[in-house]
């Protein structure tokens, strides 16, 4: 264990905030090359590397119209790179059931399965990842359960924090609330507009991904992707969309218009 209850990593050992001054120019200067020799791909780790966070969409059966596991097929059609199902109905097997439905369906497409809260529902489905939050299992509990097996998100409202779930181990980070969320997410904070994006970015660099998320919608990606997101994390505006395929595609094309060339998936 290292301070303040982070774990030690292979690889990833320390949190920024432990190591020297030194290392932690070379580690940047390496992470900035390799991003300078391959632009547009992420070179955190396997797990990390080569997906597409652009749209990182939620399927929450509370916001779906229409058959759960349709929608679903539907925007790995469309091509998420991510797709998380936060289902907060409360009954595992449920969960369970529908996890593992995606998991399979998932096999044919390049999309990335993640649960949210659950780690042992992830675990159970065969999901490719968790996503935790401050109510659930820390990320550092987490990756000591799974070590490199899954990928590991967190949700950060600040840049502290999201600075602390890089040190504990999170593959990727979930920040927001950028717009109004509250009617999908009744804690959910108030507005931070995408200006937390560029704060969070300023804190942790382009160590890990970071996707933004609350009230995202084609009108407003591109802000979020010219803060430097890499990538919006969705429920209603494609769980309540009409086209789920074009739904996917204008998000996709609001973000690419905002984006700065160069940035990594
Ligand atoms: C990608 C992503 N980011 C943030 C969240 C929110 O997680 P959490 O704060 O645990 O809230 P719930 O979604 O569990 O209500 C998320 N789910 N996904
Ligand atoms: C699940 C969730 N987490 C949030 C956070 O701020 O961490 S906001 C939110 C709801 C996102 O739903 P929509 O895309 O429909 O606004
Ligand atoms: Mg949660």
């Amino acid at each position: 264990m290292g301070p303040a209850g982070t774990l030690k990593l292979p690889g990833r050992s320390a949190g920024r905030r432990d190591r020297s001054e030194g290392y932690e120019r070379v580690r940047r200067l390496r992470i900035a090359l390799l991003q300078w020799s391959d632009p547009g791909v992420w070179r955190v780790n396997a797990r990390v590397d080569g997906i597409d966070w652009r749209v990182y969409a939620i399927v929450d059966p509370a916001f779906v119209t229409g058959d759960v596991l349709e929608r679903a097929r539907a925007l790995m059609a469309a091509g998420v790179g991510v797709l998380q199902l936060r289902d907060k109905r409360g009954q595992a097997r449920q969960t369970w059931e529908l996890g593992r439905a995606l998991v399979e369906a998932a096999e044919a497409f390049a999309t990335k399965i993640v649960i949210n809260d659950r780690l042992d529902v992830a675990l159970a489905c065969g999901a490719h990842g968790v996503h935790v939050g401050p109510h659930d299992l820390s990320v550092a509990a987490v990756r000591q359960v799974v070590g490199e097996r899954l990928l590991v998100g967190g949700s950060a409202g600040d840049p502290q924090r999201a600075a602390r779930l890089v040190a504990q181990g999170a593959d990727y980070l979930g920040v927001g609330a950028l717009f109004e969320a509250r009617a999908v997410k009744s804690d959910a904070s108030a507005p931070q507009g995408p200006a937390l994006i560029a704060a969070v970015r300023a804190e942790i660099g382009d160590e890990v991904p970071v996707v933004g998320i609350g009230g995202i919608s084609a009108a407003n990606a591109g802000a979020v992707a010219a803060a430097g997101a890499s990538g919006v994390a969705v429920i209603r505006a494609l769980c309540g969309a009409e086209d789920t395929g074009a739904a996917t595609r204008e998000l996709r094309e609001a973000f690419d218009s905002g984006r700065s060339p160069g940035r990594a998936g």
